[in-house]
């Protein structure tokens, strides 16, 4: 296989590498990539298939087109003989239009199958994202989790489908060219041929420190990335600190390491160039000189020489556009690594074959002895926890930081299960639930308000797909949200914001609310609704609060026993003991964390 430098590559469209270049290497084989991602191209391959039909039509014309310039050249322009133009000029005119349309339908048809499979296969490994815990986005770093849906998912494309359409035609090609430029004369192929040696080794050794500049470039463009997105995310914090021009420092630093790593990828690929044009000209000089030699002992003719160079012309770069696609090839496997490492990770729950859809439910809570220790921990979060939370009723869950309040409401909704012990909602298991149903009786409110970058209206009817505006502005009344919302300057058309930043926390907390008494669930849990707003502030988010927990079962997670409503039963969790204090509890006498009081 030939390895060229490959130009055409968008600067940082690949994830970050480090700069040893190592990590180019497919860390997996391709005929795993291909074992994975084949059956993507169900209904696709027709597309693909007839990519490479046109292609090799088109190539096929090509060679013909050729074979009548040197036909022109011997019958007409040697001899003269304008009589004889016309025929040949007329087909070959034909032979253009004809590669032109096959080419373009080649083309088209293959970017449609490779669009397709992209749109495809994005929504796969975004759909399985979908069915992880939340804490699976989490605990990685956003901008790499998105390259691998965006830059990756079009390096596997690359390789499965155009790629692979590439390869074939490309092949074709170097057979045709090849195979024409024999028929002329064999022995002048021959000699040709044993010149290729001679690209190959050329692209072996830029290839080499390509590859190196390559991983550098993308090193640094992570690095830039990195600084514009933790710069961006953290304006106010920037500003607040005074600490702008040290981050356009640092941004400046790292684009400065990426300039340099793009010109020793620019001075490569610019000497390059030029040098495989000089081995092409002594190819062609070289069989310039014997063909001379020949057409004066009337072996040759001279159109027969000029189609011979012509079949070279296009058979050279065939052979260093097999070599690029090598590189590519090699790069695509490493990123389908990463999106294989998505797909094969297993959701931590799964509905159970027999699990039933539940209804609307009354709201019983029932906790039973659950204990809980999070994926790859040792440490146990919660132990023989239990409490009941009858319909309607407001049960407060206190405790210390870090004592495992959180992880009570991820259990109720099923992102994990518990390692032992029950989960009970109506006296049913949730474990029996299907996840879609259980969640639908379900409304979390958590600690950080979490708003899309819609409109007001776009955030609140989030809690209900396809309510009506009325409704919209009944749920905003009733959380105490529609007197700001109307002095807004598009009311409930004004957008919010990242992340509904262009609101105040409490704005934004009364939205959320508004969101969860149009979702109207039995079950709600609300996980710190208060903390970060000042005392005022959080009066006002109480009064609507206690709105929506009327008549709902409602879990209310919080360190500020101030606001807990009257008559509410408080359960305290304490914080979970150190491994050796575990330990020694599994030595000794075991004792139960959660008490209710
Ligand atoms: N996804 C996770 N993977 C591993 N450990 C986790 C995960 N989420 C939380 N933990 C750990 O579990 C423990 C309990 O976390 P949890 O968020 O439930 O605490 P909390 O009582 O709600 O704390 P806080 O009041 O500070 O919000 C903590 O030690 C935390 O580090």
């Amino acid at each position: 296989m030939l390895d060229t430098p490959d130009e055409g590559r968008r600067p940082g469209r690949r994830p970050p590498l480090s700069a040893s270049g190592r990590e180019l290497a497919p860390a997996i084989t391709i005929r795993r990539t291909f074992r994975e991602f084949w059956p993507d191209t169900r209904g696709l391959r027709r597309h693909f298939a007839a990519g490479v039909v046109f292609a090799i039509l088109a190539a096929l014309c090509e060679v013909a087109a050729i074979r009548l310039f040197g036909h022109i050249t011997d019958e007409v322009l040697t001899t003269r003989n304008l009589d004889a133009f016309w025929s040949p000029a007329a087909i070959w005119l034909g032979l253009a239009v004809g590669a032109g349309a096959l080419s373009f339908a080649g083309a088209y048809l293959t970017a449609l199958g490779a669009e397709r499979f992209l749109l495809a296969l994005r929504d796969r490994v975004y759909a399985h994202v979908q069915t992880l815990a939340p804490d699976f986005s989490e605990k990685r770093r956003l901008g790499d989790l998105m390259a691998r849906m965006t830059d990756d998912v079009e390096a596997i494309e690359e390789l499965v489908g155009s790629g692979l359409v590439k390869a074939v035609t490309t092949v074709a090609g170097i057979v045709f060219f090849a195979g024409a430029a024999f028929f002329i004369r064999w022995d002048l192929a021959l000699l040709t041929m044993a010149l290729i040696p001679l690209f190959v080794i050329t692209s072996k050794v830029f290839a080499s420190k390509f590859r190196t500049a390559a991983a550098r470039e993308r090193a640094s463009n992570g690095a830039m990335n990195s600084v514009l997105e933790e710069g961006l995310a953290n304006q106010p914090l920037v500003q607040s600190y005074n600490r702008q021009d040290e981050e356009s420092r640092r941004l400046h630093s790292e684009g400065r390491t990426w300039l340099r790593a793009n010109m020793s990828q620019a001075w490569l690929s610019g000497l390059y160039n030029p040098a495989v044009q000089v081995i092409e000209t002594i190819c062609l000089i070289a069989i310039l000189g014997f063909g001379a030699w020949e057409i004066a002992a009337g072996r040759l003719t001279i159109g027969g020489l000029l189609s011979f160079a012509a079949y070279l012309a296009l058979l050279y770069p065939a052979v260093q556009s097999l070599g690029e696609l090598a590189l590519t090839v090699s790069e695509a496997a490493a990123g389908s690594d990463r999106v294989i490492e998505i797909l094969h990770t297993k959701p931590a729950v799964r509905d159970a074959p027999d699990a039933v859809a539940m209804g609307r439910c009354s709201g019983r809570i029932v906790f039973d002895r659950v204990s809980f220790t999070y994926p790859g921990r040792s440490r146990q979060v919660l132990r023989d926890l239990s409490f009941t939370a009858e319909p309607g009723e407001v049960v407060v869950i206190t405790g210390p930081s870090g004592a495992g309040k959180s992880t009570i409401a991820k259990l109720l909704l099923r992102f994990y299960d518990p390692d032992s012990g029950r989960i009970l909602l109506d006296d049913t298991d949730v474990q029996g639930i299907t996840r879609q149903s259980l969640r639908d009786n379900i409304t979390v409110l958590h600690q950080e308000t979490l708003l899309f970058s819609g409109t007001v209206r776009d955030n609140i009817a989030y809690g209900r797909p396809g309510a009506s505006f009325d409704e919209v502005v009944r749920a905003a009344e009733v959380a105490g949200a529609h007197d700001f919302i109307k002095l807004l300057p598009q009311g409930y058309d004004s957008p919010v914001g990242q992340r509904g930043r262009l609101l105040s926390g409490g704005q934004r907390q009364r939205i959320a609310i508004a969101r969860a008494i149009l979702r109207d669930t039995p079950v709600l849990v609300l996980d710190e609704p208060v903390t970060g707003l000042d005392v005022a502030t959080a009066a006002h988010v109480m009064r609507p609060l206690r709105r929506l927990m009327a008549g709902r079962t409602t879990l209310l997670i919080t360190h500020d026993l101030r606001q807990v409503p009257e008559g509410a039963r408080v359960i305290e969790i304490e914080p979970a003991p150190r491994e050796e204090r575990i330990r020694l509890k599994r030595v000794g006498a075991r004792s139960g964390w959660g008490t209710s009081t």
